[in-house]
């Protein structure tokens, strides 16, 4: 565990993908998540818009929550880690030209990829029933104006059809190709329903370009680890709601333990303990740094 300023440069996600192991991306949703996934050791982020809607605003992931929202999580996550986030950007929120913002400024606040998908408002989590789709001009459309968007090339446009349950599994590949057509650096075709059609969408693109897996526990897809999603053909992995999973669990057993003994004491060896978690976050890098420029406001010592 750290508790300096993570400050190392680590290989851009665009360099992850040309190597030969599989990309694992944790989902997160704030900076000490960021932190927490980055002292793990995973060399890339997924930034789930679900997730910021579970923790941030408590309300469901169907679209309700806003850009400048996604970007300003995004500012506090990149100021914080430099390990590549991958943010999701939902429908874009709105048409090509939204788009156009929408990759210019996660571009700024220091994404390194973005994913967009073929929903149509009211979007909503691709294992959800109910989604409607945008017509595939349209949305072809949306990931041409990305890629003119972004300002360099490092910046990847992740390209997402949630079309396997509105269209059926054929249509959803043929829209895979014309986002791949409309210059996507990555696909994801979202939610196969089981091994068939993962091996499918992996026969019918895995040479041509990187593909995405998406494990969401309880979701649509079986869930594989690692290993087999490389085996089966995948570049990226991502769990983006895991975390979230993991924790709202993990703080429904803490609130029930303090309301239930009045006090902390049966839960703190599921805990950090004061100085266990402001190793995670820094707090002694930060201070000696303050002390660098201002011994006397920071001469206490962490
Ligand atoms: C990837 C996803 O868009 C997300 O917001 O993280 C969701 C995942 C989830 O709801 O757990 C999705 O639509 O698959």
């Amino acid at each position: 565990m750290t508790d300096a300023p993570l400050t190392d440069a680590p290989m851009t996600l665009r360099r992850q993908l040309a190597g030969d192991a599989l990309v694992v991306a944790p989902g997160i949703y704030d900076a000490l998540s960021a932190l927490i996934a980055t002292q793990a050791g995973f060399g890339s982020l997924y930034l789930s818009g679900a997730s910021i809607a579970y923790t941030r605003f408590g309300v469901p992931d169907i679209g309700l929550i806003g850009m400048s929202e996604v970007a300003e999580t995004l500012t506090a996550i990149c100021d914080r880690v430099p390990t590549p986030v991958i943010v999701d950007g939902d429908t874009g929120f709105g048409n090509a030209l939204n788009v156009i913002r929408t990759v210019r400024t996660f571009e700024r606040c220091g994404a390194q990829a973005v994913q967009l998908e073929d929903q149509a408002m009211p979007k909503r989590c691709g294992h959800l029933a109910g989604k409607t789709l945008v017509p595939t001009a349209e949305m072809a459309g949306k990931v041409k104006a990305a890629v003119d968007a972004r300002k360099s090339e490092d910046f990847l446009i992740i390209a997402r059809t949630d079309a396997i349950a509105v269209e059926g599994y054929e249509a959803a590949l043929d829209r895979a190709e014309l986002y791949l057509e409309a210059g996507a650096d990555v696909l994801f075709v979202e939610a196969p329903r089981d091994r068939v059609e993962m091996d499918g969408i992996v026969a019918r693109f895995g040479r041509r370009i990187p593909l995405l897996a998406n494990m969401v526990e309880g979701g649509k897809t079986p869930l594989h680890d690692a290993a087999e999603l490389q085996e089966i053909g995948y570049k990226i992995a991502i769990f983006p709601g895991g975390t979230v999973r993991a924790l709202s669990r993990l703080l429904a057993e803490y609130y029930g333990s303090l309301r239930q003994h009045g006090g902390t004491g049966p839960f703190l060896e599921r805990m950090n303990m004061f100085d266990a978690l402001n190793g995670i976050i820094g707090t002694p890098g930060y201070l000696a740094r303050g002390r660098d420029y201002d011994g006397s406001n920071f001469g206490g010592g962490a």
